[in-house]
Formats: structure tokens, sequence, C-alpha cells
């Protein structure tokens, strides 16, 4: 059976795509990783009268699914990001995910070397992925966890008993992250009238496609020159993030709104993000935004998240919804793609993907 890890080993990538710098040795931001003027395209970020960050981001409750229904449907058409509280994942878990993830980027750069991913391999430590499509290196450390990969780098990481800790945490999070996404989904797929038999999709909840993204963005001694994760859309149906509450001037994580510009997706205490992918721009037929994001640094602060990708099984064939291209009168934008398939037209073009499959 094919595997979202499988899909990646078709697109091998060289020691230097990979091997992240040791932020911890540096004192300036090396030529290799400046940027030039990435700041230049983004106002100051509005601040109300308590000096706190506004964030036009919606922010959904979700303890009501009937309202939250509408919201989420009108924020993927508006935004196609949100935030969601009330999401049922124990904010105990989510600190204790984000504490081991902390001590993972905190281990020596040798030692997380160890785990550094293989050239075509799809999980462990390194650069994101994105890298080979830009001409300079970004501010960041990533671990990519797919199944149960983390057991296997973890115990190179901590050679004695310290794994268990970062393995049991990171697996309950996992678990309970694919009981939300699933949610989520239904509640997006309602939104569209879409009902889960017409779409036969009793496949994708029990073989969805899942990684999770484990980022560091380290402290930066001139963070106007330097990018945490330079601009992208997520190849997911969905992303679910959470993000340190790391407030960084300008925000850490900022969104591009077509109308507004860039905005920051300030923290809120226990929300986490979600963001629409291009899987899910395709099947909506272009209605929902895949929206296009990056990262900002700071001088003074590591940022770190958990992000969490959730697509349809590999094999899975996704196309713009036939009920819904029929019930709006439209045309199919895209042509059909496996996810898989889908994989591997990002891996090769980015964010030209999209354009490939248009009809
Ligand atoms: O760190 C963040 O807030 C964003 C991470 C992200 O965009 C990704 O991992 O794809
Ligand atoms: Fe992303």
């Amino acid at each position: 059976m094919s595997t979202l890890s499988e899909a990646y080993t078709d697109h091998p990538l060289h020691l230097h795509q990979i091997i992240p710098l040791d932020f911890d040795s540096v004192r300036a931001v090396p030529e290799s990783h400046v940027w030039p003027n990435s700041d230049d395209d983004f106002p100051p970020a509005d601040v109300d009268d308590h000096g706190q960050f506004t964030t036009p981001v919606p922010v959904i409750d979700l303890s009501d699914p009937d309202a939250a229904t509408k919201l989420i449907g009108h924020a993927c058409e508006t935004w196609g990001v949100f935030q969601v509280i009330n999401h049922g994942i124990p904010s105990s878990l989510v600190q204790e995910a984000e504490s081991e993830v902390r001590r993972l980027f905190s281990l020596p750069a040798r030692q997380k070397l160890k785990a550094l991913r293989a050239p075509g391999g799809a999980t462990g430590y390194g650069i994101a992925r994105i890298t080979p499509f830009f001409s300079k290196y970004m501010w960041h450390e990533g671990f990519t966890i797919m199944n149960n990969s983390a057991i296997d780098h973890a115990n190179t990481l901590w050679p004695n008993d310290e794994h268990a800790r970062f393995c049991d945490v990171i697996e309950d999070y996992q678990k309970k992250m694919s009981i939300l996404a699933e949610q989520l989904t239904k509640l997006i797929f309602k939104s569209l009238d879409i009902s889960e038999e017409e779409e036969e999709m009793d496949q994708w909840w029990v073989d969805p496609s899942t990684a999770l993204q484990l980022n560091s963005y380290p402290s930066c001694p001139d963070p106007s020159r330097a990018l945490g994760l330079a601009p992208h859309t997520d190849t997911s149906l969905i992303t679910i993030l959470h993000q340190s509450s790391t407030i960084i001037n300008g925000g850490g994580l900022q969104v591009f709104n077509d109308g507004v510009g860039w905005v920051p997706v300030v923290p809120v205490s226990g929300a986490l993000v979600v963001n629409v992918g291009d899987l899910l721009h395709i099947l909506s037929n272009g209605r929902f935004i895949s929206v296009l994001h990056r990262v900002f640094v700071n001088q003074n602060l590591q940022r770190l998240s958990m992000a969490y990708f959730y697509s349809p099984p590999t094999g899975f064939r996704v196309a713009p919804l036939t009920k819904l291209v029929n019930s709006s009168g439209q045309v199919p934008r895209y042509r059909s793609v496996t996810v898989r398939e889908f994989i591997s037209i990002k891996a090769k073009s980015l964010d030209k993907a999209l354009s490939f499959i248009e009809n």
C-alpha cells in the first residue's frame, strides 16, 4: 500500500538541503540566510487600547457545532484560515507536547543530527522541505513525524530512557489531532452541504494521510534580515497548528489576505490554528482559499509550533466535488489527481502545482 512517506521518497534531496545551521554557534546572520527586505511589505500590526495585538483572523468556538459550521464555511472562503477554541484537546496535553518539542530542539546540534532526515526520506530532523525553491535559507529547524516514526528517531536522540516521555506524549497528541481533524473535516463538508456518503469518505477516517511537523525558529541576531519560513501554502486538506505563545512584533505566523495584505495570526490562549490546504482548495473547486503563510522570527525568543497535516489516503482521487460544481453551475477548475500524484507535483513545482492541474 502506498504511504505518505513513500510519496516523498521519489524526490531525494542533497544533504545541504537537509542539515540546519547550528543556530547556537552563530552570532550574526550568515549571508546564506539573509533575505532582502523581508519585512518591507508588512505594515505594523494593529494594537488596541490595552497594547494588545488585534487579530482579524476569525476565532471560532466549536462548542456549538451548528453555529461553528457556518462560521467555518465563511472563514474558509474569505481567509482560508481560522482559529478554534473549545476544540476538545486538553490544554495540559498541548503544553506537555510543546515542552517535549522544546526539549528536542534544545539538544546539542550533533545530537539532533543523529536523527537527520535521510536524503530520500520524509521523517526526522532537518530544514524545511520548501528550501530548494528559494535561494536563501530559512531561520528554522524542523522535525517530521509520520505514523510511528517518532520512536525510531527518539531512540537515537535520547539513547537512555529519556525518549519514552517524548514518544508517549507525541503519540497521544497525534491520536487526538486525528480525531479533531476528522471532526473539522466533517464540519467543513457540512458547510458545503456535502454529505459523507456522497463522497465515499469512509476510507478517509480509516486511513488518512497525516504528518506531524515540529518547528523551531531560534532567536535571531538580526530578525529583520532573516525569515523563519518563506511564503507557501500547505499541500494538505487541512492543517491544525499549535503555536507557542511567544508574541513576536508583527506576528510570528502571518497569513496573506487578498484585500488586506499580510496579517499576523496572534496566539490566542488555548486556540489552535486551522489552515485550508491545496487539497481542500481543489475539492471546493477553488471556493476555499489555500492560504499563503510565512513566519517571522524574533531577536530574543525562540518560537515553536506543531503543525498536523491531514489529507485523504494517498491513493484517493481528489477533484472538485461533483455536487458543488453542478449546483453552482460552474465548470471544474481542476482535473482529478490522486493525493500521491499531487504531492509529487508540489514537490517539483511548489507554488505552480495548482496551475499544473488546472483545466
Ligand atoms: O510555524 C508556523 O506557524 C507555521 C508552520 C508551517 O507553516 C508549516 O509547517 O507548514
Ligand atoms: Fe505551512
